[in-house]
């Protein structure tokens, strides 16, 4: 099993922070894979510098190229060095409206090009509240991963949207249920399920990492706020490669 730890920086960082992935590169990674999504200004400056650290890109178009002004393709994430690109994040499905037939096309644009793809998956709080969490991932999952999805290229992400920058991570019973229901899906559905890494996300921090890391099905982590910073960052490598 692949076991990953993720981080997303979101829209922010630039050549100043550069010096957090050189801090990384200098880490031991172990078994883990350890990814930074810097914003697309850096990936070519923070793959020239990463190491051993795989850089990728935190969403593609789903057309190779063409008249798409202010995109970025696949093809061009992984000419700069990416070997990653997140897609379906929570805050591209709301700030961009991107659905889940939108995210199976960009998540299948990543495979074309040789990228590995994290697909994100996740409930809002009144979608947990209303007991439709299952549901609404096991509806995301089955419209956002395309049937060309492996084991060795694509990477679920279960990010519960108020989980987010918010400092509340549901309760380990919560995280497994999720996860659980994921991985039987996925193995339903594809021939290598049973062994694609699941990443849980949402207010991860290297205090709390090594409890999310014992659930089970829970094979990393994608991380936002807690990667800007490579000692936060290490810790929560640190946790991964300490887990089973
Ligand atoms: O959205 C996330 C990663 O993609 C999680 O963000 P935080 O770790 O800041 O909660």
């Amino acid at each position: 099993m692949r076991r990953i730890a993720a981080g997303n920086w979101k829209m922010n960082g630039t050549g100043a922070e550069l010096g957090e992935i050189e801090t990384l590169a200098a880490r031991n990674t172990d078994s883990v894979e350890v990814v930074i999504c810097p914003p697309a200004t850096l990936l070519s400056r923070a793959a020239d510098i990463a190491g051993p650290v795989l850089v990728g890109g935190q969403d593609c178009h789903a057309a190779e190229s063409g008249a798409h002004t202010g995109d970025v393709s696949a093809t061009m994430l992984k000419d700069a060095g990416a070997s990653f690109v997140i897609v379906g994040h929570s805050e591209r499905r709301a700030d961009h409206g991107e659905t889940d037939a939108d995210i199976a096309a960009k998540a299948q644009a990543g495979l074309d090009a040789g990228l590995n793809v994290i697909i994100c998956v996740g409930e809002t709080l009144d979608e947990r509240e209303a007991g439709r969490t299952l549901d609404v991932v096991g509806t995301q999952l089955a419209g956002s991963v395309p049937d060309s999805a492996a084991s060795n290229t694509v990477v679920i992400a279960y990010e519960p949207v108020w989980a987010i920058g918010t400092g509340k991570v549901p309760s380990n019973d919560e995280i497994e249920e999720v996860h659980g229901h994921i991985r039987q899906l996925l193995t339903e559905r594809f021939d290598t399920g049973a062994e694609m890494a699941l990443l849980y996300g949402g207010s991860v921090k290297p205090s709390n990492a090594a409890e999310i890391f014992a659930v089970p099905h829970v094979n990393g982590a994608l991380v936002g706020g807690a990667s800007l910073k490579a000692s936060d960052f290490g810790g929560i490598i640190d946790a991964l490669n300490a887990s089973d």
